[in-house]
């Protein structure tokens, strides 16, 4: 098996370094020299997982076209604002047949659309898979113990990659609903920036509960609108993630959300995906005419319309109503 990864931050190089480990011939494809030349000699990437001590086989390469052309199986592991662009990019030496995994968690801002369709749109010739799950790139890095799901619309597509790419610490489960797998991995880092704040303002560990909670219910509300199965939504991708990174400072997104709820600078701040999808996943749920208070005050706090303790006094206002609706 020779496998590309095309990324080569946190998360690109923690899933190079499984299967490098696995024993496929892998690549890691990224654009900065330094990080590449890291890779190779050193054996580490620095800027991205500090203190991880990678495989000797893993080789890295700023060379598209080579990493492109010679994979059997490529997994496109870049943020989900330039997806479009790399798919662009990897066209002209993409071997016909040759599947693709998209790792990004997030929605198009432009479009509203998720990795899939977008991917589709650029390359619609490629089989396509998504992998999401609750997995911090350190962790699988290090050889913890992982489980996260694969979709891709032919189940036996699916099937087949999460038999490949599973790994002794990285189990993959596969499932045939791609949309459900990307809603609940776009929707969990929005939430996960409200949980942060909530940390941040140091309001305590009932509401923490309480908002991750309510937090579901938007997800699963909102993500079944879009067209996700109930059941996708409360395994890994959906409920599975949405505990992890509401739940720990190691999550970017909740960083980025305690920062927020301190009243600190964000500026600077490692990427934080729901940053970048919470004004399409608010408009999304407008259109549907789906309620999803806390997605909605996300964004009203990142465009500056309501600060954190508004925010707070108007989500507890909101009139009372029965749980399950
Ligand atoms: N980190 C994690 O634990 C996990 C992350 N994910 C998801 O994976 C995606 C990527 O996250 P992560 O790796 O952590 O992000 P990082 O910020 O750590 O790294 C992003 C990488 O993408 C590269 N990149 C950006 N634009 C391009 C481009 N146009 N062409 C080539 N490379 C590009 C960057 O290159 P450069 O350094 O040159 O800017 C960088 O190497 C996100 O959607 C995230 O939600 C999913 C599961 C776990
Ligand atoms: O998606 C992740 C873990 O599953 C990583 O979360 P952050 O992007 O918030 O760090």
């Amino acid at each position: 098996m020779r496998l590309t990864v095309i990324g080569g931050g946190a998360w690109g190089t923690a899933l190079a370094s499984v299967y490098a480990r696995k024993g496929f011939a892998t690549t890691l494809y990224a654009r900065d020299e330094a990080t590449a030349e890291s890779v190779n000699e050193a054996h580490e990437n620095p800027r991205y997982l500090p203190g991880i001590a990678l495989p000797d086989a893993l080789r890295a390469s700023t060379v598209l076209s080579i990493s492109v052309e010679s994979a059997d199986l490529i997994l496109l592991v870049v943020p989900a604002q330039t997806l479009r662009a790399v798919a662009c990019d990897i066209r002209p030496f993409l071997e016909p047949g040759v599947p693709l995994v998209l790792c990004a968690k997030g929605i198009e801002r432009e479009t509203g659309l998720f990795a899939s369709h977008v991917v589709a749109q650029e390359l619609p010739e490629a089989p396509l898979a998504v992998l999401s799950g609750p997995s911090f790139a350190q962790d699988v890095a290090a050889g913890l113990p992982t489980a996260v799901t694969l979709a891709a619309e032919e189940g036996d597509l699916a099937e087949e990659l999460s038999r490949t790419l599973s790994a002794d610490t990285f189990r993959i489960y596969a499932s045939t609903d791609m949309l459900g797998v990307e809603a609940g991995g776009a929707l969990k880092n929005v939430l996960a920036l409200a949980a942060g704040a909530v940390s941040g303002r140091g309001l305590g560990a009932s509401a923490l509960a309480a908002l991750v909670t309510r937090g579901l219910s938007e997800l699963r509300r909102l993500g079944e609108a879009l067209g996700a199965r109930p059941e996708t939504l409360t395994g890994l991708s959906g409920l599975g993630d949405l505990v992890l990174t509401c739940s720990s400072a190691q999550s970017r997104n909740f960083a980025y959300g305690q920062a927020l709820g301190r009243g600190e600078d964000v500026s600077g701040l490692k990427l934080a995906e729901g940053v970048h999808s919470a004004a399409i996943a608010a408009r999304l749920a407008r259109e549907k005419d789906i309620e999803a208070p806390i997605v909605q005050t996300v964004a009203a706090i990142l465009e500056g319309r309501l600060s954190v303790d508004e925010a707070i006094g108007r989500l507890m206002a909101r009139p009372l109503k029965r749980e399950e609706d």
